[in-house]
């Protein structure tokens, strides 16, 4: 049975007058990595500070681990939660930061951290204030894979990694992950490096859940439809429209939902273009409707 280790409802955070996170209900599964999408100041960090404990909200019931995290150090002491920007004192290097680990997390693998300071070429011995910012964000995936806690919480943590070493962080954490099974909560704004290894996406937009779905239905779940404006707009007329585009006589339409076979035959038929949304088209699309009207408005000018 699939154990529930976050629940929460009409979680609200307020900033003043401000509201960054508004009436928020989560369940977020044990064994699962899920992807927290969503646009710069959509509320994404404010979520994983909640969850951890780090800020309060104003409104609205948390449990992790079917308690109140703020209030009991044994919840805390199974999540770890690597920042965008980790800081670390001055004075520590890497090895002084993995010698610590073990105090914090219980799972604590040396000798696998060891190994990934081998992949991520990770000078241990240097001081934290001289490494670079590539390097610096390795300490932090370093200590987010080898703690092996059950709930892990990766708030951007590619800041500064190379392509090469972000890759090797997505392969190290699927390889680890099936070995030793636990909660992956990912935040990224990099949607198609990652749209393979997401379990389970949700996505927030000015403080609010918009999509909290399984990746597989998420996945194909919506179709573009390209051609003639007027056999285009035909074809969707009576589907659900999230996304418009057109240039002169010609329109691009992306629709939620898939298309059945004789539907399919239908569109070549007319002519059409039909093309599967990518996660990232699909999270544009959804999150960015002043987008897709801008490029109708430039088109129309
Ligand atoms: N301490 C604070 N005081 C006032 N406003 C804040 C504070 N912290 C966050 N906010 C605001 O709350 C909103 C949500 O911020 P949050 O950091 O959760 O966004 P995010 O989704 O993580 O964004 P990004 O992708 O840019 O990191 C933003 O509009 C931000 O400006």
């Amino acid at each position: 049975m699939t154990r529930t280790v976050v629940r929460a409802s009409g979680l609200t955070k307020r900033y003043g007058t401000f509201t960054a996170l508004d009436a928020v209900d989560l369940a977020i599964e044990e064994h699962r990595i899920y992807g927290l999408l969503g646009r710069n100041g959509a509320g994404k960090t404010t979520i994983m500070q909640l969850l951890t404990g780090q800020i309060f909200a104003n409104e609205g019931e948390l449990e992790v681990f079917g308690r109140t995290p703020a209030e009991h150090s044994d919840v805390l002491r199974r999540m770890c939660f690597i920042a965008e920007a980790q800081r670390y004192p001055e004075d520590f290097t890497p090895a002084h930061v993995f010698k610590a680990a073990p105090w914090f997390f219980e799972n604590w693998d040396p000798e696998y951290a060891e190994r990934l300071v081998a992949d991520f070429r990770l000078p241990v011995k240097r001081r934290v204030k001289k490494l670079s910012r590539g390097q610096l964000s390795a300490v932090g995936v370093i200590v987010g894979l080898a703690s092996r806690a059950p709930l892990t919480f990766f708030d951007e943590p590619y800041l500064g990694l190379d392509a090469v070493a972000r890759h090797i962080f997505y392969d190290r954490l699927l390889e680890d992950y099936a070995e030793h099974p636990r909660t992956v909560v990912l935040s990224t704004h990099l949607i198609d490096e990652v749209a393979n290894l997401l379990e389970h996406v949700i996505l927030i937009d000015q403080g609010r859940i918009l999509l909290d779905r399984d990746a597989d239905e998420v996945r194909g779940s919506a179709t573009t439809i390209a051609g003639a404006r007027g056999v285009v707009e035909g074809f969707v007329a009576d589907r659900p429209v999230i996304g418009r585009e057109s240039l002169g006589g010609l329109a691009s339409v992306t629709i939620d939902g898939r298309l059945d076979q004789a539907e399919r035959l239908r569109a070549a038929e007319l002519g059409l273009e039909l093309a599967p949304v990518s996660l990232q088209q699909l999270i544009v699309h959804l999150t960015g409707a002043d987008l897709a009207g801008s490029t109708e408005q430039e088109a129309a000018a």
